[in-house]
């Protein structure tokens, strides 16, 4: 019944499947950046878009964070261990992953949060540009777009940003945005990649589209960074937020991040203006007067634990080069798709991933009859992927600790599933 690669895969002849998937994995590049993972050979783990797998560096780290900055320095520590500038610091180790320049993002709160800051920012921004007179006169930017298939939080903040804005909340489908943005547009709101489908959005067209009409854009990150080359600076967006326990591996509930593009970040009026967004926290006023930077997009103290967990967590990505990340998720997901078409039964699987690169992030979703029975069975042999409501099976690709030999596996540990059935 089991599945499970042979140990030497070229031991089933040099012609073999396993043999060929073995020849990849000795070419690629990344193969040993796995090391740098907490990772079981019994596991094919495909739900870093879900949970990234445990660093190897985190635990020792956290050791110390809790041994000697918390049990030995204490109140030290804010200033002496850098607790206190940890959200701009690891917010600048996060920026390269998306392409952004130095002082742009700050880490902290969760994505929901930060899905908040940024489009009551971003609506605010595009009020102060029609009051200026920079964008067309006249204009009633009564409504904010959003991508329909939007990961829910994203969807539940954006109706809450509209009404306090008071501005209505559209949903459209996701490649109707550049076309549907125009003078009554308030703020765009997208998902770089859809979650449930694995799908890729062009947040080249979305933002240029949007600026085009005046309204800035806000785009979730959460599927895209570090599975992806991402280019904020480059493509003009002017908001960003996104998780770091996917593909970042910063451990559950990790903080998420903000990035505010450099030019607008002298306006950007938070509407969470905490005190550790203030220019002089210290100082302790009554009225908030606003850091300069990124840094005002702070709101209260850092979740520091699971902050320095998320910083040795980055360490894995030194000298990691995105585009090589993204050549490998390309390729792992081109194979997936190949072998699970030659191998499952026909008609079983229906790919909801675009096959097309350019519209695919790193996840393959399925849609198969029993998803949460199959996913179950999955799960018991070891290949761990996830499904979503109402018959879509996720797996996840992380180029950093993910193989060839692990994807044959998975190929055919779910036709093999299939085949067999679930009872
Ligand atoms: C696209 C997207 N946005 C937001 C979230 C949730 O954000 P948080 O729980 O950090 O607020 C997730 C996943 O949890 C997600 O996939
Ligand atoms: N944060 C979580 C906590 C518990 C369980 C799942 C999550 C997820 O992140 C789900 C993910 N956003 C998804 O794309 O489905």
């Amino acid at each position: 019944m089991s599945d499970r690669p042979l140990t030497h895969p070229g031991a089933s002849g040099p012609g073999s499947a396993w043999a060929a998937a073995a020849r990849l994995d000795a070419a690629d590049p990344l193969a040993g950046r796995r090391r740098a993972f907490v990772l079981d050979d019994d596991t094919v783990y495909l739900d870093g878009n879900s949970l990234g797998a445990l660093p190897a560096a985190v635990p020792g780290r956290l050791a110390e964070v809790i041994g000697r900055e918390w049990g030995e320095l204490r109140i030290r520590s804010w200033t002496e261990s850098g607790w206190w500038t940890a959200p701009q610091r690891i917010g600048d180790r996060i920026a390269p992953l998306i392409g952004a320049a130095p002082g742009q993002v700050v880490v902290g709160d969760s994505t929901s949060v930060n899905v908040f800051k940024a489009l009551v920012g971003a609506v605010r921004l595009a009020e102060a540009d029609d009051t200026r007179g920079t964008a067309s006169r006249g204009t009633v930017r009564d409504q904010i777009l959003m991508d329909a298939g939007t990961f829910p939080t994203d969807g539940y903040i954006a109706e809450s940003a509209a009404r306090m804005t008071g501005r209505t909340l559209v949903p459209v489908p996701a490649g109707d945005l550049p076309s549907l943005a125009g003078p009554r547009t308030a703020a765009v709101l997208v998902n770089h990649v859809d979650y449930r489908t694995g799908e890729l959005h062009g947040l080249a067209a979305v933002t240029a589209a949007a600026h085009a009409a005046g309204a800035p854009v806000v785009a979730d990150l959460c599927h895209s960074a570090g599975a992806l080359p991402v280019n904020v600076d480059a493509l003009g967006v002017d908001f960003a937020v996104g998780c770091t326990y996917k593909y970042l591996n910063g451990g559950p509930g990790a903080p998420a991040y903000l990035y505010i593009r450099a030019e607008h970040q002298a306006r950007f009026d938070s509407p969470l203006p905490g005190w550790n967004g203030h220019r002089e926290p210290f100082a302790m006023t009554p009225d908030y007067r606003p850091a300069e930077g990124a840094v005002r997009g702070r709101v209260g103290t850092p979740d520091i634990l699971s902050m320095l967990a998320l910083e040795a967590a980055l360490e894995v990505w030194d000298g990691v080069d995105i585009a090589e990340v993204r050549a490998k998720s390309l390729a792992l997901t081109d194979y997936f798709l190949a072998r699970v078409a030659a191998l499952a039964p026909p008609g079983s699987l229906v790919p909801l991933t675009p096959a097309e690169h350019a519209r695919r992030g790193s996840q393959i979703s399925l849609r198969c009859d029993g998803t949460a029975a199959v996913m179950a069975e999955l799960v018991r042999r070891g290949v761990v992927g996830d499904f979503r409501e109402p018959d879509v099976l996720r797996f996840g690709f992380t180029p950093l600790y993910t193989g060839f030999t692990d994807t044959e596996r998975a190929a055919r540990t779910l036709a093999a599933v299939l085949r067999e059935g679930t009872r």
